[in-house]
C-alpha cells in the first residue's frame, strides 16, 4: 500500500533542490537551486499536510478536516505556524497546536501555486489536413509492452486510433474494452452487434449509409469512447469514414464566426424512440468549455428532433448547420478506410464523427462487434500504465 503514489510524499521526477524559504504574512515563500520560487499559503500547507493522521495511511486519501480545525482561524492573524525548517529536499513545519507536517521539497516544486500541475496524459491536438491514424498491432496491445500505451496515447491525443491484426472472434471487442474499464451500457446494452437485421431500431442496424456522427447525442452525457471490432466486413460498400469534429468546429469559427456563434449559443432537441425508450435532450450541436474551445460536438441527422426554435432563428440555424456540415465533407479532413476483419478502431466519440457507405448485404456479410467505455477509465489506464 506504501505504493499508492497519488498523494506519497517523495519520488517522481527528480526534481531541483531547496535553496530557501522565508515568511511573509500568511505564506511562505519557497526558492529552488534553478530558481523557481512559489508562494504557498499557510492555510494551503496546512491542507496538504500528509502525515498518517491527515490522510488514511493505507488509502491515502484525505482525513483532514479543514473545517473542525481551529487553527483555521488563526490564519488571519499570521500566527498559525510555529516555526520550520527545511533542508535541501525536505520542509518541516510546526503548527502553533503542536501538529508537524513534512513535505517532500520535490512535491512542492511540481506543485507550486499557479504552476501547471505535470500530467501523464497527452493534449488533445486537432488533426492536420490529411491525417492519417495512428496503428497498434494487437500483438503489442496484448503483450504487455508499450502498445497499450501507445494506443492509449494516440486515442487521447488524436481521438482516433487503429488496432491491427487481432483475431477474428466473438467478444474480442469486450475483452479490450474490460481490461481498461467496465463497459460504458446504453439502451443498446452493454455491447452491440452492428450488422443489418430484420426490424431495426436504429438506421446502425440497416445496411443504409450513415452520414457523419456521434453516437447518442440525445443523452445528457453521450458515451466517450467508441470501440467498433471488425468481425466480417466482405460485403460490397461499407467503407469507414471519421472526421475531426474540433478541428472542423475550429475551421468553421475561422470562416464562419457568426456560424459557429449560432452552433455553440443554440440548444437544440435531439431524440430517440423505440418501443421501449424515448431518450432526449435539448443541447447545441457546440458545447463549449469556459474558456470557449469546443468541449463536445453533437452531430447527428437521424436522431436530431424536430427544429424547435423562435421562428426568426430558424433560418439562421439551418444556415449554421449546412456550414458545419460542408466542412465535415471536405475530403482533407476526413479519415476513410475499409476495417479488415480482426481490426478495431477506437474513437472519441464527443470529439470524432464517424459514418461508413451503405453496403450490399446481398454480395457479402458485414459485422462489428462494438462498445462504450467512460474516458475516466481511458486516462486512468494510462496512468496506471505509467507508474
Ligand atoms: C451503434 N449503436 C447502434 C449502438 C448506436 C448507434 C447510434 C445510436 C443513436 N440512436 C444514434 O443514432 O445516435
Ligand atoms: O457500421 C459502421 O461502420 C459504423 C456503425 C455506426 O456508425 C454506429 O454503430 O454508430
Amino acid at each position: 500500500m506504501a505504493e499508492l503514489r497519488r498523494y506519497r510524499q517523495g519520488g517522481g521526477a527528480p526534481a531541483a533542490t531547496l535553496d530557501s524559504v522565508t515568511r511573509q504574512a500568511r505564506r511562505l515563500t519557497l526558492t529552488w537551486s534553478d530558481g523557481r520560487t512559489g508562494q504557498f499559503p499557510m492555510m494551503w500547507l496546512r491542507d496538504h499536510c500528509a502525515c498518517d493522521q491527515c490522510r488514511h495511511p493505507l488509502t491515502r486519501e484525505r482525513l483532514y478536516k479543514l473545517l473542525d480545525d481551529p487553527l483555521w482561524e488563526r490564519f488571519d492573524g499570521d500566527d498559525a505556524l510555529a516555526s520550520f525548517e527545511f533542508g535541501a529536499n525536505a520542509l518541516t513545519l510546526t503548527w502553533q497546536d503542536g501538529h508537524v507536517s513534512r513535505f517532500d521539497a520535490g512535491w512542492l516544486y511540481q506543485r507550486c501555486p499557479g504552476q501547471e500541475l505535470a500530467t501523464l496524459l497527452p493534449t488533445p491536438t486537432p488533426w492536420p489536413t490529411r491525417f492519417t491514424p495512428s496503428h497498434v498491432s494487437h500483438a503489442d496491445f496484448v503483450d504487455g509492452s508499450d502498445g497499450r500505451s501507445r494506443w492509449a496515447n494516440a486515442l487521447l491525443r488524436d481521438g482516433l486510433v487503429m488496432l491491427d491484426q487481432g483475431p477474428c472472434e466473438l467478444e474480442e471487442v469486450s475483452r479490450i474494452a474490460e481490461s481498461i474499464g467496465p463497459m460504458r451500457s446504453t439502451n443498446f446494452g452493454g455491447r452491440f452487434d452492428v450488422r443489418s437485421v430484420p426490424n431495426p431500431n436504429n438506421a446502425a442496424y440497416t445496411a443504409i449509409g450513415l452520414e457523419l456522427h456521434t453516437d447518442l447525442p440525445n443523452w445528457r452525457q453521450p458515451p466517450d469512447i467508441q470501440l467498433l471490432y471488425c468481425l466480417e466486413n466482405d460485403a460490397e460498400g461499407g467503407e469507414s469514414s471519421f472526421a475531426d469534429g474540433f478541428a472542423a468546429a475550429e475551421t468553421l469559427r475561422a470562416e464562419n464566426p457568426e456560424a459557429f456563434r449560432v452552433l455553440s449559443e443554440t440548444p437544440i432537441d435531439f431524440r430517440f424512440q423505440d418501443d421501449g425508450h424515448d431518450i432526449a435532450v435539448r443541447e447545441p450541436v457546440i458545447d463549449l468549455d469556459g474558456e470557449g474551445r469546443p468541449r463536445e460536438i453533437r452531430f447527428n441527422n437521424w436522431i436530431r428532433d424536430t427544429l424547435s426554435l423562435p421562428s426568426d432563428q430558424i433560418e439562421a440555424w439551418y444556415d449554421a448547420y449546412r456550414a458545419l456540415w460542408q466542412i465535415l465533407r471536405r475530403p482533407e479532413g476526413r479519415v476513410e478506410l475499409t476495417l479488415e476483419p480482426g481490426q478495431m478502431v477506437a474513437f472519441d466519440n464527443r470529439r470524432v464523427l464517424h459514418g461508413r457507405n451503405a453496403f450490399d448485404p446481398n454480395t457479402g456479410k458485414r459485422h462489428l462487434q462494438g462498445t462504450y467505455l467512460d474516458l475516466d477509465m481511458l486516462q486512468s489506464h494510462l496512468r496506471v500504465l505509467s507508474r
